[in-house]
């Protein structure tokens, strides 16, 4: 046993003396290296087409925001701040991939880590909160000291954190699927098949992308993570409204949320977001 510890503090003494000599901000001081092949395109960019692909999120961002506005208007503001927050992850996962720098991974997972601790704490539904806890300003602060300790714990074994990551997001698909469970409303049932669809196409990209480079390299197609971090944002997309959509129903009162469409409504094409028609809601039911 005390062998064991010896060596986990040998390792981790290494470890933390690698760090402070190559620095955290240095080229490759990442573990983590993805798929595509380093420096292909550019001196200066290490990956990328993972770099560039993190574009997106600065496209479907402010739009989200704009589309979301009138249901934050009337539930709370701090909605807005899951889709402020994803302009953040965009810019670290861009810094990440032109660096692959060991500062770079942790702004790229720590930023998730609080959008997601953000997602939960606006929507996830009260009737699923731990018996314990009576209300959501309750359930925040849980979240938070959840959230700060899996911070800290992330400078313990970084290369780890994206499968913690990977775990809460299955948390994410599995409370979706419950709650859909209860729903009849076609339009909301098609939206969350699409939102677990896309999930899972974009997780499938990123395991390749980890497990099977050897095979994408051999076919010349070293380009999954790229489209992962496509995916993943449509996913969150479409997965928001959903989640703003149930939150509507059921925290504020006469609302009458209603799915639409962004930019063509009539084919259900495109990014979803809610309107309230309130305020004759009689129904409580999906
Ligand atoms: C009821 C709970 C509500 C929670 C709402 C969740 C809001 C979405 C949270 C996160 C957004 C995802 C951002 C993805 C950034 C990608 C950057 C990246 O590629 N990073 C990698 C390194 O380059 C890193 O290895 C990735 C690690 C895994 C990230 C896991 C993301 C979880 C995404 C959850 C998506 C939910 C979709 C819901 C569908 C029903
Ligand atoms: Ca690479
Ligand atoms: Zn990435």
């Amino acid at each position: 046993m005390s062998d064991l510890i010896l060596q986990v503090a040998g390792s981790w003494t290494g470890r933390v003396q690698y760090v402070v000599m190559a620095g955290m901000f240095s080229y490759e001081s990442s573990e983590v290296d993805w798929c595509e092949d380093n420096y292909r395109h550019s001196e200066t960019v290490a990956e990328y087409f993972n770099t560039m692909s993190n574009i997106i999120f600065f496209v479907v961002s402010p739009i989200m925001l704009y589309l979301l506005h009138p249901y934050a208007k009337e539930r709370s503001l701090a909605v807005h701040l899951v889709w402020i927050m994803m302009i953040f992850v965009g810019l670290f996962s861009m810094y990440f991939h032109m660096t692959l720098s060991l500062m770079g991974q942790l702004l790229d997972e720590l930023s998730i880590l609080w959008v997601i601790a953000v997602g939960y704490s606006v929507w996830f539904p009260r009737r699923h909160f731990p018996f314990f806890i009576k209300s959501r300003s309750t359930f925040s602060w849980m979240v938070l000291a959840i959230t700060v300790i899996t911070t800290v714990s992330s400078f313990v074994k970084p290369v780890a954190n994206a499968y913690a990551l990977n775990f809460f997001a299955v948390h994410v698909v599995y409370s979706v699927a419950v709650e859909m469970r209860s729903c009849t409303n076609p339009r909301v049932l098609r939206l969350a098949r699409q939102a677990i669809g896309v999930w899972v196409l974009a997780i499938s990209c990123w395991i390749s992308d980890r497990f099977g480079c050897s095979f994408w390299k051999t076919i010349n197609f070293c380009y999954l993570h790229a489209i992962w971090h496509i995916l993943i944002v449509i996913a969150t997309a479409y997965g928001s409204s959903l989640l703003s959509y149930l939150d509507a129903l059921y925290e504020i009162p006469n609302s009458q949320p209603v799915l639409q469409y962004w930019p063509c409504d009539s084919w259900d094409l495109g990014l979803p977001y809610v309107i309230l028609k309130g305020p004759n809601k009689t129904k409580k039911s999906c």
